[in-house]
């Protein structure tokens, strides 16, 4: 479903112009078509010229309050939406052991699709709230849940990745899958269930998701590239995160050279392939990823939660790498893109503590992660991530109010940023990055049509 109307929104938009620099936009018209696509931008609000003679007379009209503007949706490139309710869960917990004492118990639930609907609906409903319009998702083994997945962010209008987990070893045996022909079987299930509610994947893509490789014999990994090779469907796995598993791999793989050759051996690692954390690779690694063309997923906060490392982003990007950001929840503790920008940035500030301050990240660095960056993880540049003429409406008006005369009260409702007026566009931005949360998201729209909306705008 798309905007059913021509839709004119008119106030400031901020989207990235480059990895470096936003482009900023104070007066702003942008005029969507009813399939949901940017058909003309206007810069100049006094010399706006509407295209005649088009239908854009009638159009709707949505126009920002207070200091707000629209921005990009973001883009979620790593999210395990049956651990969502673990958010917050972890305790002092590493990765090896969080899987066994969290994860596992958890994720083995949703063989009850009850249960599924019920997180499956408060994940999607959540992160449209947060301005995530885009989602790659980790869903279970299981494949009525993950197909009741797929149509939930279907009918909720997310554009997303939805992933059935491949797992044929090192979980408890009720939840893994019981064999090498059983696990393509259920894959393969999956991705028909897409192919019969989005056939051409408009909104929905079928994800290929070997959980990582101690989770899958090399059968099962053999099986899996032949699967991507025959299909073209995308895949999704977790790299290099913990030193623990990193030494496991070795074990497991030991004819391999790396963590990454083990991928690269059973032809998983391709331009579609996502690859969640890349915290402990070497330059051959990073390079043979770069070869690949294959993507990064940074996942700040489950990093951090998990005590698994600081990535090292700067020398990724330096390495010729796409990155994009991911919640990884629940390894990470929440849902918000926003807050994974702001713990890229924390974290990159650690790195320079130790590695130099060209470690650290700008905002408009961690902006670009948030949007364009993670459009380019999922294969979508030229659809989402920024706002140009030809593009999806994927976005979300942004609020920021005014602190009142009668600063000693604070407003119900209204977003934490502190504007006082006279503000800069760039401290603007900084402030609502730094500071802000879902409050601040008063709408958000997928291809053209609003999936989300609160407060002012609501009414
Ligand atoms: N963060 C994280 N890493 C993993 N590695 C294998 N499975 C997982 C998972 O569920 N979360
Ligand atoms: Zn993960």
């Amino acid at each position: 479903m798309a905007a059913l109307h021509k839709t004119i929104y008119i106030g400031p938009f901020v989207h990235c112009a480059t990895l470096t620099e936003l482009d900023v936009c104070p007066n702003g018209t942008i005029g969507v078509s009813e399939d949901g696509k940017i058909a003309f931008i206007l810069r100049d609000r006094q010399e706006r010229q509407v295209p005649q003679g088009q239908g854009w007379e009638e159009a709707r009209i949505v126009r920002i309050q207070d200091h707000g503007f629209f921005f990009p949706g973001f883009i979620d490139t790593h999210i395990h939406a049956s651990q969502y309710p673990n958010a917050g869960v972890f305790g002092s917990s590493t990765l090896l052991d969080w899987l066994n004492t969290y994860t596992f118990p958890l994720e083995s639930s949703f063989k009850h699709l009850d249960k599924a609907a019920r997180v499956y609906n408060r994940v999607v409903a959540r992160t449209l709230s947060h301005g995530t319009t885009t989602a790659c998702y980790y869903a279970t083994i299981h494949v009525p849940a993950t197909n009741l997945l797929a149509d939930i962010c279907q009918s909720r209008g997310q554009r997303a990745f939805v992933g059935r987990v491949c797992m044929d070893r090192m979980s408890p045996e009720h939840y893994q899958d019981e064999s090498t022909e059983t696990a393509i079987r259920d894959s393969q299930a999956c991705i028909d269930h897409v192919k019969q509610i989005d056939p051409h994947f408009d909104l929905i893509t079928p994800i290929i998701t070997p959980r990582f490789a101690p989770s899958c014999t090399p059968e099962s990994l053999t099986a899996l590239g032949h699967l991507h090779q025959r299909t073209g469907v995308p895949i999704q796995t977790h790299i290099a995160e913990n030193k623990p598993e990193c030494a496991l791999v070795q074990e497991l793989f030991p004819e391999s050279k790396s963590y990454t050759d083990v991928y690269d051996s059973f032809g998983l690692l391709t331009p579609k392939t996502i690859l969640a954390h890349c915290i402990y690779l070497s330059e051959e690694e990073q390079h043979l990823i770069r070869t690949r063309d294959s993507k990064v997923s940074h996942c700040p906060a489950s990093n951090t939660a998990l005590s698994s490392g600081t990535a090292k982003v700067r020398q990724l990007l330096d390495n010729g790498l796409t990155v994009g950001l991911g919640t990884d929840v629940s390894g990470g503790y929440t849902p918000s893109i926003l807050a994974q920008a702001r713990e890229a940035l924390f974290v990159s500030r650690h790195v320079a503590m130790t590695e130099g301050s060209q470690a650290k990240l700008s905002v408009e660095e961690a902006l670009y992660l948030a949007t364009r960056g993670g459009a380019q993880v999922v294969g979508l540049a030229d659809r989402i991530g920024g706002f140009e003429v030809g593009m999806d409406w994927d976005a979300q008006m942004v609020t920021l109010s005014e602190v009142s005369e009668k600063s000693d009260e604070l407003d119900q409702g209204v977003g934490p940023v502190e504007i006082f007026g006279g503000e800069e566009w760039g401290v603007k931005i900084a402030k609502w990055v730094y500071t802000g949360d879902d409050r601040n998201t008063a709408a958000v729209w997928v291809k053209g049509r609003l999936v989300h909306s609160r407060g002012m705008f609501k009414a």
